[in-house]
């Protein structure tokens, strides 16, 4: 089964007598692809329809953002022409991971600044002369990107120069955000309020940071045009329906993980920006499909596929594809620009939503983390107790999972792994550390992987919390969780706030983390004395 177009190419699989036929011709009948394009809000059911009457907005950003081409063509001239080259990003979830793939697959520098860990943030403040800072963020609430604007601030001022020419806001009209950067001068854009953080890769979210980086975000858009009218047609050969008819079907015949991996593209990061758009939107009303973001070919979870695993491929390289055909039967592979990637996911998503019957516009368990973080940042929340501690690693775990007597992280680990149930169970490891100093740790993911034969996924955190932290609370409860926290190697204050990034950063996690427990889910944390101590870590998990 294979649509072919210069721009995008889509083969699909499914076990044989499958009801994805029976999917594909509803949704052809249904005219489901035809009203996503005219806005028709009832196509997710009444209790979506709100929430979907403010979030159609995407399906045309193709001709509707091109005047920010040119507009953010010209202050970029106008930054360089001053010696501004270096372009750092502050913003969560929807507001970076679009402008951080799109730069990638230009082969442009971005500094993406996505986290509240003291010693990340510490690191992006160099080169300041050089450096103008977009500051992203839809609700203008995001506490993360809050502090960080406000860490940039002070380190200019200190610097002896004036914030006002070196801080872009982009951001929903009426936002707070948009008023306090008024009333400091600094230059905004106004995103569209119709379309949703992570539907708004095609938005000034995407364009802005994109554009200043050096991005031609007129081809992106171009690459994405010349997609529309196949992913708005009602037809079988639309490859929105196709990719949406198939992640709903396998997901209603209990395929509920995604594993997608790179073969060959030059835009590995597509998989992180994907990640976010399916977990966020279907992972709700304990249903939804969770991603399994895999770097290589042949890493576990590809080749060792089960049977709740679709494997979706994207790139030029088919023979990944049909080499490593999933257990489960269900499969795609996608070759594609990234524009036409980024609206194929879009349409495919919104559709695999109306057939798994969720609304894939809200993200209702998203909030539940901030709301705990902030009340331990107010002292309103308890403070967890250790259970032990090990050389440089303290233990901490939530209630009713784990044996009594366990004194050793090693059998903590495995009591935790031991709770995966062997057909639907699932991996999370969660690290709040520095995700460039750091990033050795993520290989524990292949290790675990390998031991449990389960889907095992890798997040630093807070920047999972805005993707696939929705799936984690509001998904099936299928997952353990693996936490690893640290000491920072020096914290970091932010002006004007009673709270340390590093406070905030543990807030974070202790709070997910009781949601999580809240719910019954088992959550181990492992926190480390020092920063030195990832190899200790990697030992036990690997
Ligand atoms: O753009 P912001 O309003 O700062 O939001 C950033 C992120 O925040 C939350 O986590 C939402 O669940 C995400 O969908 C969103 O992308």
């Amino acid at each position: 089964m294979s649509s072919t177009d210069p721009a995008l190419e889509l083969v699909v699989g499914s076990p044989d007598g499958s009801a994805y036929d029976a999917v594909l011709g509803g949704l052809v009948a249904d005219g489901v692809a035809s009203g996503i394009a005219a806005g028709d809000a009832t196509l997710w059911g009444p209790a979506a329809e709100d929430e979907a009457g403010k979030r159609l907005g995407w399906t045309s950003l193709s001709t509707r953002s091109r005047p920010l081409v040119d507009e953010v063509a010209a202050l970029r001239e106008e930054l360089r022409a001053a010696g501004v080259t270096r372009v750092v990003l502050c913003g969560m979830g929807g507001s970076s991971l679009a402008p951080e793939v799109i730069c990638e697959a230009a082969g442009v520098a971005l500094d993406v600044l996505d986290s509240s860990d003291p010693d990340f943030v510490r690191a992006a403040l160099v080169r300041l002369d050089e450096t103008v800072v977009v500051v992203s963020s839809k609700s203008g609430g995001t506490v993360e990107t809050d502090s960080q604007k406000r860490v940039f601030e002070q380190a200019f001022t200190d610097a002896g120069i004036d914030p006002a020419g070196r801080i872009v806001v982009v951001t929903d009209p009426g936002s707070p955000l948009e008023q306090s950067a008024r009333e400091a001068g600094y230059r905004v854009f106004l995103a569209d309020p119709e379309v949703g953080g992570r539907y708004s890769a095609l938005t000034a979210f995407g364009l802005v940071p994109s554009g200043l980086a050096g991005v031609d975000t007129g081809r992106l858009l171009d690459e994405a045009e010349a997609v529309r009218p196949l992913l708005e047609a009602d037809s079988p050969d639309n490859p929105g329906l196709r990719l949406g008819a198939l992640l709903g079907a396998a997901n209603r015949a209990g395929a509920d993980k995604m594993v997608l991996v790179n073969a060959g593209a030059s835009y590995a990061g597509f998989g992180d920006w994907a990640e976010q758009l399916v977990a966020e939107s279907t992972g709700k009303d304990g249903k939804g499909i969770l991603p399994v973001v895999v770097g290589r070919e042949d890493a576990p979870n590809l080749t060792a596929s089960t049977r709740d695993e679709v494997l979706v491929t994207f790139g030029p390289d088919h023979a990944a594809g049909d080499a490593d055909a999933p257990s489960s039967g269900w499969g795609a592979h996608v070759d594609a620009t990234l524009g036409a990637q980024l609206l194929l996911w879009e349409h495919a998503t919104a559709v695999a939503g109306r057939v798994i019957g969720i609304n894939p516009f809200d993200q209702p368990d998203v909030e539940s983390a901030k709301a705990a973080a902030r009340e331990m940042l107010d002292g309103g929340g308890t403070s967890p107790t250790p259970l032990f501690t090990e050389g440089a690693i303290t233990v901490y775990a939530s209630e009713g999972w784990l044996p009594p007597g366990v004194d050793d992280v090693e059998h903590a680990v495995r009591a935790l792994l031991a709770h995966l149930d062997p057909d639907h169970g699932y991996v999370a490891v969660q690290a709040y550390l520095d995700r460039h100093r750091d990033a050795t740790l993520a290989r524990v993911r292949d290790g675990l992987a390998r031991r449990t034969g389960r889907p095992t996924t890798f997040g630093w955190g807070p920047r999972f919390l805005h993707s696939t932290g929705q799936y984690h609370k509001g998904g099936p409860d299928t997952g353990v969780y693996l936490q690893v926290t640290g000491e920072p190697e020096a914290d970091l204050a932010v002006p004007g706030r009673e709270f340390t990034l590093h406070e905030f950063l543990t807030a974070q996690a202790v709070g997910d983390g009781s949601v999580l427990a809240a719910k019954g889910r088992p959550v181990l944390r492992l926190h480390l004395s020092s920063p030195a101590e990832l190899d200790v870590v990697r030992q036990v998990l690997g």
